[in-house]
């Protein structure tokens, strides 16, 4: 990582960290000061975009339902299948914690980054100790895709939004696989709000 002058700030954003084991050690070796920010939203529902992901590479994969489960019939949910594992955000966090303390850490709701952009990201510009200068006039909401778009206020050019492999459309789940699976997240979710002191209201 390049190192910040006075009045810079250096980023880097690579998803795999949060969930990559060695990474927190890493990262501390590195620099102990380090801020972190996470964008997370409902596991299930990022599972689902996880899985939706892959198909529109890998077309031929089997079905969500079928990878969700080790034994479909017991129930049994297959944790090591990587779509499913990534959302057990208080497995990782907890990692994170034996190096930094919760105070360099800030979680994005990736729900609120769609519904208030302006709001989440005056917790990032708050967080980063920056002044909040990313603000409702930066965000125009594309009904036709239904999600914000960034503009830039100053100056009179089109909204930029993220391109057409963001925002696909997620397949229709068996609702009984998804009510499984929203049993099996409760607890993580609930140990991930005590930890953040967040309530992200995915129960
Ligand atoms: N403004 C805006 N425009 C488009 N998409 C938005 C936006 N804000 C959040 N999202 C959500 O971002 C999801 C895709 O993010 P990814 O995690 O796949 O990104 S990446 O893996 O880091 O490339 C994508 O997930 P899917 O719903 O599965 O497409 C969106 O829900």
């Amino acid at each position: 990582m390049p190192s910040s002058s006075k009045g810079q700030l250096t980023m880097e954003k690579t998803p795999s960290y949060f969930v990559t084991r060695e990474v927190p050690c890493r990262i501390y070796s590195m620099s102990k000061d380090t801020k972190l920010i996470v964008v997370v939203r409902n596991p299930v529902t990022r599972a689902i975009s996880d899985y939706t992901q892959t198909r529109s590479k890998k077309p031929d994969i089997p079905s969500f339902e079928s990878l969700t489960f080790k034994n479909m019939s017991a129930g049994l949910i297959d944790t090591t299948w990587s779509a499913v594992q990534i959302g057990m955000y208080a497995r990782h966090l907890e990692r994170w914690l034996q190096f930094f303390p919760m105070e360099q850490l800030l979680f994005v709701s990736g729900e609120r980054l769609i519904t208030d952009p302006a709001g989440e990201m005056a917790r990032v510009q708050d967080f980063l100790g920056l002044q909040r200068v990313v603000t409702e006039k930066y965000f125009h909401f594309n009904p036709a895709k239904g999600f914000p778009c960034l503009k830039r206020p100053e100056l009179n050019t089109k909204p930029h939004c993220l391109g057409k492999t963001k925002g696909r459309i997620h397949p229709n789940i068996d609702p009984e696989v998804m009510r499984t699976l929203r049993d099996f997240y409760k607890p993580f979710n609930k140990k991930f709000y005590k930890m953040t002191g967040h309530d992200f209201g995915w129960d």
